[in-house]
Order: C-alpha cells, then sequence, then structure tokens
C-alpha cells in the first residue's frame, strides 16, 4: 500500500484554541526548543496585523504568516497555496527540509474545514498526513469559554491533546471546572499542562487512540464521542463498508472518525483511520502496532451521535453483534435483521 517512490508524508500539527487562550505563547516556547528545529510553522492571523513578530523573531524562511481574516473561511484558497509553496521550496532546496508541520489556526476558527481541505486536496494529502490535532485551553477562563462558544467547544471536541495555558492563574475551582468540562467533551485526548509538557511531546503524531473510552454528552444536542473496540480482526471488506455506512448514513453528524484497525490479513500492522465529516484520507499501514493491544479502536466524534446506534453498526461488521447481549436479544436486536428503525437511524 505504500508506495516507496513516493516521498514519505510530513506530519501535520493542527494547533488550534480559542481567542486569547495562548497558542501564540506556546508556539513561541516550542520554536525556541531545538528538539522542533526540523520543524515548519504556519500561522494564520486574523486581522491586519499580519506576521507574528514572537515567530519572525525566533524562525526565518519556515514561517509563513497569513494575514487578513480566517483560516476556515476566506483564507482557506491561500492555505492551499501556502502549504504548495512550502512544499516546493522545500523539494528545491530553498528551505531547509523540514520534518515536520505545526500550523496555527486563528481562534475563532473550525478546525473541521480545515482538516478537511487537508485531506481532500490530492497533492496536500499525498505530502502532509495530520499527526495530531492539538487544542489549547485557557484553565482559569475554558468552563465558561467552552460553555458559551460553541467554536471552542468544536476545537476541543476534535483534539487529540488538550494543553491547560494559564495554570499559574487559575484557581484551583477554576481549573478543576475547565479541566471538568474537557473530560466530558473530548474523555479521550490526553490532557497536559502547557507550561510544562515537552514541546517535542505536545507536536509528536498520535497513533492509538487511548482507551475505555465513555460516550461523553456535553449536554442536549452537543458534540460527543463514541469508542468502538473489538478483537477480531476485520476483513478490508468489512471495514470499508462499514466505513461507507457510516459516511452515509451519519455524515451530518460525524465531525470525527480516527483510531487504529486490525485487518485479517494485516494482523501485524494496524490501519490507521483519518476522517474528517464524509472525507476520509487514504487509509495507510503501520509498520508495527504503538503497545501491545491489537484490537481495532476507533473513536467517533460527532454532534447528537447516537452511541447504540453505532456501537450496533460496528459490531455487525466486527463479526460480534451483540455479543454482550442475552441470545434472544441478541437476535432481536441484531442490526442486521430486517426490521424498521435499524443501523442506519
Ligand atoms: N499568566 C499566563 N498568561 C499566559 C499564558 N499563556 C498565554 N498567556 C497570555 O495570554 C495572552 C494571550 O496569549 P496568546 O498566546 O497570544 O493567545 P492566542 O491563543 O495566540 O490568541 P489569539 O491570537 O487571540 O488566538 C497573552 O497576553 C499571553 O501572554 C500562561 O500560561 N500564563
Amino acid at each position: 500500500m505504500n508506495d516507496p517512490r513516493r516521498p514519505a508524508p510530513i506530519p501535520l500539527v493542527l494547533l488550534t484554541g480559542f481567542l486569547g487562550a495562548g497558542k501564540t505563547t506556546l508556539l513561541n516556547r516550542m520554536l525556541r526548543d531545538p528538539a522542533l528545529a526540523g520543524a515548519a510553522v504556519v500561522v494564520n492571523e486574523l486581522g491586519e496585523i499580519g506576521v507574528d513578530h514572537l515567530l519572525v523573531e525566533h524562525a526565518e524562511e519556515g514561517v509563513v504568516a497569513l494575514a487578513g481574516g480566517c483560516l476556515c473561511c476566506s483564507l482557506r484558497g491561500d492555505l492551499i497555496v501556502t502549504l504548495e509553496e512550502l512544499l516546493k521550496a522545500r523539494d528545491n532546496g530553498r528551505i531547509p527540509p523540514f520534518d515536520r508541520l505545526v500550523l496555527e489556526t486563528t481562534g475563532l476558527a473550525d478546525p473541521v474545514p480545515t482538516l478537511q481541505t487537508l485531506t481532500l486536496h490530492p497533492y496536500l494529502a499525498m505530502r502532509y498526513r495530520l499527526a495530531a490535532v492539538v487544542a489549547v485551553v485557557d484553565a482559569a477562563r475554558g468552563a465558561e469559554t467552552l460553555a458559551e462558544h460553541p467554536e471552542a467547544a468544536r476545537q476541543v471536541a476534535m483534539a487529540d491533546r488538550v494543553l491547560l495555558s494559564k495554570t499559574d492563574v487559575a484557581t484551583p475551582d477554576e481549573r478543576a471546572a475547565t479541566e471538568g468540562l474537557i473530560a466530558r467533551l473530548v474523555p479521550m485526548a490526553e490532557l497536559r499542562t502547557a507550561a510544562h509538557a515537552p514541546t517535542a511531546a505536545i507536536v509528536a503524531a498520535v497513533e492509538a487512540p487511548e482507551r475505555d473510552l465513555d460516550a461523553a454528552p456535553l449536554g442536549h444536542g452537543a458534540i460527543r464521542s463514541v469508542s468502538l473496540e473489538s478483537e477480531a480482526a476485520l476483513t478490508r471488506g468489512a471495514y470499508d463498508l462499514f466505513v461507507e455506512l457510516l459516511r452515509s448514513a451519519h455524515a451530518p453528524k460525524l465531525l470525527r472518525l480516527k483510531g487504529l484497525v486490525r485487518l485479517a490479513d494485516e494482523p501485524d500492522r494496524p490501519l490507521v483511520v483519518q476522517g474528517v465529516r464524509h472525507v476520509f484520507a487514504e487509509p495507510r499501514f503501520l509498520d508495527a502496532w504503538p503497545d501491545d493491544d491489537r484490537r481495532t479502536r476507533l473513536v467517533a466524534i460527532g454532534e447528537n451521535l447516537e452511541p447504540d446506534l453505532l456501537a450496533r453498526l460496528y459490531a455487525a461488521f466486527a463479526g460480534r453483534p451483540a455479543a454482550d447481549t442475552a441470545d434472544a436479544a441478541a437476535l432481536t436486536a441484531n442490526p442486521l435483521a430486517p426490521r424498521s428503525g435499524g443501523l442506519l437511524g
């Protein structure tokens, strides 16, 4: 599946977080860290100010600031051009061959369209691969912000890793409230303190979802996550069909699907799944499982997702329809059984 003639895709880390959360402060710290010397950074700034002086001080050709608009809407075209230009400059040797890219979005940006752009674009999807979505959340005002601003909640819901900033000024109550909301919104994400996390770990790729996830609604009609796991390997056909049905039936609600899949014909190499809305990056195999756990582990994130429906859909393809239920119940709850109110909602 991996073509040896193609250059290895460059890991891309999307750095998100609400206005004033502390993204630029964090980036500035990263750019001073020799461990990240090989990274390029793209900053999208809202407003007319343009180039962020902090970043320009610490990096040279690798920094491209997009001024004048929001990354997820008016500057989407420019984002593509910028990322292509960076590749061209890298391939021509005009800039150092950066080994990863950090893309900072504006504080109001919805990360979903940006991720879609990256996974949909044929050339960019071939040259970059999404390594992680990192969200910065202000420990002091996070709870308030997440509750009041749906944009902020969407940013956090998409994150693989959440970094708490301003822990130095947050009261214990404020911090606990912020952490509580983050845990409900995105229980699978790693939560770290921005000031203490090693910067290399912040932008490291996330290859395995966390385990023992509970679907956790934030509130009525809000974003929630659903985990899907199975011991048995899936056939490629079953996996493809599962994704196809998931996309066609749940696409309007589904913001993201990610994780590792164990396929019957490649049990020693996990297939990495990265989907944003109905767009799925071409799945790729890792060389090996990241740990001893070789189960398929998928996380679906979306608005008003129905965990039971998703679990039954997945179970049907994972070869264990309703395995946890009694026989009679298993039969009647079998999602493949022809009846009304089936899997496709
Ligand atoms: N006390 C404290 N202040 C912080 C911390 N991180 C960021 N700040 C301050 O918070 C303010 C906003 O930080 P930025 O890094 O500009 O935030 P941003 O997320 O890039 O903001 P936008 O550009 O609006 O999206 C600045 O005044 C920072 O100095 C922190 O950990 N502790």
